[in-house]
């Protein structure tokens, strides 16, 4: 029989909490947040070749392959590296798209790592990070693996250990625009900043939910049905909304009562990210065969 290919995972990831503490003169925004990863992932595969060609597939509605971050990451691999090697890499797609999960800047950092090591690039993670951090500001936490409390504009983490609960993380079925989101004249930008040791006590809160809550109604009809079972918060910019369990039943059972018009999945928050998990027994497998 031949050889599977290797699934390298892409997992979401919640905002446990996002505080906006300013505006930089940039344009971009200092903010505080708590990144959780979740055992829920697009799934990719890396086929190697010799031509230098990379090629991404499927083709992702309204998004041209140039601007793929997958395709990116994967470019900025091979101009870093002077890589002769190529890629054919197929993405199974799972994760709603502008739904603040992070999907795009996940794949973007599976691709850095996976094609790190089967190019034999050898980079440590230090540079992976600082690449992904090229490509969108939410790539390094995925690039580093771990669960973190993140400051600046999200690329100073801070590595920590969560309680992994299990989490009922709707979809509205709206796109929500990071971007837009930021440039609201509405939006909250005086949260002050706490030390990890203050925040993570408690009184957390998402400060894009009331800005998205009012210019998305299907957000605020979808906060409404959930408060019925389950306090919730809002991931990154929207449009996903979560609420925490203590355990898969409970969080199954809100699940199949949602109406049609919401999408959603159950997955539980982890310290320690699929794709290091992969990786790790991409690595041990290879030990074994020298
Ligand atoms: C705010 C978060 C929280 O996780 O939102 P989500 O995208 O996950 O919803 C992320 O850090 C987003 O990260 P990412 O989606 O990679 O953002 P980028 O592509 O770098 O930036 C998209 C746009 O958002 C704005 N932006 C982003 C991050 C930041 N700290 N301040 C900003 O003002 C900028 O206008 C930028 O043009
Ligand atoms: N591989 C990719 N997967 C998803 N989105 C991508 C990808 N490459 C580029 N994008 C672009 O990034 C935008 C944000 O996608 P995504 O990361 O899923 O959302 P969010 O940042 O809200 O979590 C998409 O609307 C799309 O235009």
């Amino acid at each position: 029989m031949a050889n599977q290919p290797v699934i390298w995972p892409a997992p979401a990831k919640l905002n446990l909490f996002l505080h906006i503490n300013g505006r930089r003169a940039d344009g971009y925004h200092e903010l505080q947040t708590l990144f959780v990863l979740l055992d829920y992932s697009d799934e990719l595969t890396f086929d190697i070749h010799d031509s230098g060609c990379i090629t991404v597939s499927p083709d992702i509605d309204g998004v041209p392959v140039q601007q793929n971050l997958i395709y990116k990451a994967a470019r900025l691999l091979q101009q870093l590296s002077k890589c002769p090697l190529g890629a054919d890499i197929h993405l199974t797609k799972r994760l709603p798209m502008g739904g603040g999960l992070g999907g795009g800047s996940s794949d973007a950092a599976t691709t850095l790592v996976a094609l790190n090591h089967l190019w034999g690039l050898h980079y440590d993670l230090d540079t992976l990070a600082e690449l992904g951090r090229q490509l969108g500001a939410d790539v390094p936490v995925f690039v580093r693996g771990h669960s973190a409390f993140a400051e600046g504009v999200g690329e100073q983490l801070q590595p920590v250990e969560v309680d992994e609960k299990w989490y009922l993380v709707l979809h509205p079925q709206v796109h929500v625009s990071t971007a837009l989101i930021f440039q609201h004249p509405q939006l909250p930008r005086e949260t002050p900043k706490r030390t990890w040791q203050e925040l993570r006590a408690g009184s957390w809160k998402n400060d894009c939910e009331m800005v998205v809550k009012n210019d998305y109604p299907e957000v605020a009809k979808a906060f409404s049905w959930l408060l019925e079972y389950a306090p919730s918060r809002m991931t990154g910019t929207g449009a996903c909304l979560f609420a925490e369990f203590e355990d898969e039943l409970s969080a199954r059972k809100v699940l199949a009562n949602k109406p049609k018009w919401l999408e959603g999945f159950v997955a539980r928050g982890v310290n320690l990210s699929p794709l290091h998990a992969v990786w790790q027994q991409v690595c041990e497998a290879n030990q074994h065969l020298v």
